[in-house]
Parts: structure tokens; sequence; C-alpha cells
């Protein structure tokens, strides 16, 4: 099914981006567990249109209506159900679209797939905005970790080549986490996030778009929560991460650098701490050997496209009459989709930690 995700924990996300609402059905949320409707608010507003330089002018408010599974400020464990409005759309943009496909947007494979009946209006399901339910569903996650003791935080690592510090793999706190995620511009750096604003203002200004890196961290996972070959903490977080429309790449740990290693340098050794716990001396397993997670923390990152819809003229197709044309696309577009994906990201990964943390004993 391809908008469900259906595992311990499974959710459906629906809607277009220029229907009426868009929304998400979540299953299995443990019953009892109490949310605060104002932290999910403030979770969604970091990804929702922001009408600022990097993002798109498209105003939406992003508030949550919950629909059912909410009873007395807890979860009732029954289907837990938010619809989003759509307020802002302007269909006229997307007109042409139906027979000219954007180069590196889903236009022509998704009339492909839906044997052209799928609608194209904003990308339709296909669209950024789909994210938003995601957002919801991961606070949601989110909320129920934090009681445990688990923090998922990510920033921004780079944006066209502009660096941000890494999260530190090994002592990263939770008032770190925090402090990132409380920003307008999420980067450990503030100067570097000045350059990076400065980098995609200049894209836009050029009627280019740019692309980047998401870093994430996951600290206080319990060690031994997972499973090994197709249902793996990395597995269930890919298949979430690649959910999000314009991801391109994603590595754990050290990822695509372990290729230039050798084993002395890549392994990380263990010890027992002055706690008594087993600890790795490095982190470049990113927390997770076998599926399974050894207690460190879980570090990733996601790479992200550049915005597909440029204002540029580019080459495309009439696919309706089989001939070759220029495209001018119309619209209000992220010039960088990273800013408002960091909380994306946060929200895969929560999930897909709340589904193995149902697999463990005493939840
Ligand atoms: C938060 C967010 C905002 C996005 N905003 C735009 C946008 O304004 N314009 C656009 O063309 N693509 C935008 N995208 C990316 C497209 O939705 C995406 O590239 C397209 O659906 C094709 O999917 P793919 O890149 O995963 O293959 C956004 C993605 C995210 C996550
Ligand atoms: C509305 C959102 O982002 C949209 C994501 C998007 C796309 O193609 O992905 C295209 C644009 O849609 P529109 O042309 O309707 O303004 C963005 O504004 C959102 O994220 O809430």
């Amino acid at each position: 099914m391809s908008s469900t995700w259906n595992n311990n924990i499974g959710f459906t996300v629906f809607g277009e981006s220029h229907g009426p609402a868009i929304g998400v059905v979540m299953d299995n949320v443990p019953p009892g567990e109490s949310i605060d409707l104002d932290k999910i608010y403030q979770f969604m507003a970091r990804r929702a249109p922001k009408q600022n330089k990097t993002s798109t002018q498209r105003k939406e408010k992003d508030m949550p209506q919950i629909m059912s599974g909410y009873f007395n400020g807890k979860t009732t464990g029954t289907p837990l159900c938010a619809l989003i409005a759509n307020t802002d759309q302007h269909s006229q943009d997307y007109s042409n679209l139906s027979r000219l496909a954007r180069p590196g947007h889903a236009d022509y494979t998704g009339a492909l797939r839906y044997r052209g009946f799928n609608d194209v209006r904003g990308g339709g399901h296909f669209s950024g905005r789909l994210t938003a339910p995601l957002c919801f569903a991961g606070a949601v996650a989110g909320q129920i970790l934090e009681k445990r003791g688990i923090y998922v935080g990510a920033h921004i690592a780079e944006i066209h080549g502009i660096k941000d510090k890494a999260f530190d793999p090994i002592n990263t706190t939770k008032d770190m986490i925090r402090e990132v995620r409380e920003k307008e511009f999420p980067t450990i750096i503030d100067v570097q996030g000045n350059e990076m604003i400065k980098e995609i203002d200049k894209a836009r200004k050029d009627k280019d778009s740019v692309g980047g890196i998401i870093e994430c961290i996951a600290i206080n996972v319990p060690a031994g929560i997972g499973s090994p070959i197709f249902d793996g903490l990395e597995n269930s977080i890919a298949q979430l991460i690649f959910g999000i429309p314009a991801v391109k790449g994603l590595e754990f740990g050290a990822g695509f650098k372990v290729a230039e290693m050798t084993g002395s340098e890549n392994n990380d050794e263990f010890y027992v701490n002055d706690k008594g716990h087993v600890v790795t001396k490095t982190n470049n397993h990113g927390g997770i050997l076998g599926g399974i997670a050894s207690g460190m923390p879980i570090s990733l990152r996601v790479a992200f496209k550049p915005t597909p819809s440029i204002a540029r003229p580019q080459a495309t197709v009439d696919y309706s009459a089989m001939k070759n044309e220029t495209l001018e696309v119309k619209g209000r577009h992220d010039p960088c989709v990273v800013p408002r994906a960091v909380p994306c990201v946060e929200a895969a990964v929560n999930i897909a930690l709340l589904n193995h943390m149902l697999e463990y004993p005493n939840f």
C-alpha cells in the first residue's frame, strides 16, 4: 500500500496539496499516553511554509484538527486521525502541467502510474505538503519517546557545499538537541546558518534552487531494540526517510566514508564506562549493529536534491502530443526544501524508533 506504513505502528497519509485537506490516520498508538497539543503545533510550525527568503510564499497554518483517538488529553489507543486544511491554493499555476512534465518533479511518472488521472495541482499527492501529516505522526511519537528519555534532533548540516558543525556522535545531550530545535534556522553554528540563507537567496534570485544535507541524532535508545535482516532499525528508518519527497541519499554513522577506512580504523572498540555500561570509544557504526541498537547515539545524514520547480525555462515534453516543448514553471516554490525538511527527518526517525520500542519488554 503506497501511502500506508504497516508495522507495529501503522499510519496512512492521505490527501492532495490542492484538495480540501490532507491528513493522517495512526493505528496501534499505545493508549493512555499524555499528548501536549501545543507541542504538536510547535513541531508542525517548524515545517509549515514560512513566506521568507528560504521558503515558499504559500500561507498555511497547518493546524491539525484531531478527529479521533484522543480524549481528555490522552491517546485512546483507537485510530488517531488528524486533518490539516489546505487554504491557500493557486491552482491556476498548474493548468499546463497535466501535459507538460516538470523536470525533476513527479508529474510525468505520476501520470504514467495513475494513467493520467492524478491531481497535478501543487504536486498533488506527491507534494512536499504531505510531510505535514508525517510531522503530526512524528510529533506524537516524539512525545511518547521523550517520556522514556529518548530524544531525537536534527539540524541543517550542509546547503550547497556550506557546512555546519556536526553533532558530537558520542556526547550529544538533550539540551544540545533542544537548543538547535528551537532555532528559526536550525544550524549549530549561527554564522554558517546565515551563509546558507544567503546561498539559498542567491539561488532564488537566479531563478534556481539548491539542495543539502540534514543530520539527525537519537540519544538514549536502549541497547537491544531492533532486529536483523529485513526488520532492522536502519530498514525502518530508511523506509520512512525515503517517504519524504526530494530525499536522494541516506547514510548511518560514518556512512560512505567507511569505504575509505580499514577495519582497525572503522571498528568502534568496546569498554565498560564509569556507570557500568557497555559503550564504544568511537561511533562509526552510528548506534546500530546488525539492525539492533548498540545503546550509542543513532546518527544519520539525509541528502536532499535541489527543488525541482525552478522559474528558468527548461526543455521538457508535451506527453499528450508527444512533442518537445519549453516550460517555465509558475507557482510559489521553496528555493531549498532542506530548512523545512528538518522536522520531517526527526518525525520519520521518531516513528521508526517508537515502532521498535513497542517490542521492548515493559514499554
Ligand atoms: C518540505 C518540502 C517542501 C518541498 N517544496 C517543493 C516546492 O516548493 N517545489 C517543488 O517543486 N518541490 C518541492 N519539494 C520536493 C518535491 O515534492 C519532490 O521533489 C517531488 O515530489 C518528486 O519527488 P522525489 O524528488 O522524491 O523524486 C518539497 C519537498 C519537501 C520535503
Ligand atoms: C504547501 C507546501 O509546500 C508546497 C510543496 C510543493 C511541492 O511540489 O512539493 C510545491 C509548492 O506548492 P504550491 O505551488 O501549491 O505553493 C509548495 O508551496 C507545504 O509544504 O505545506
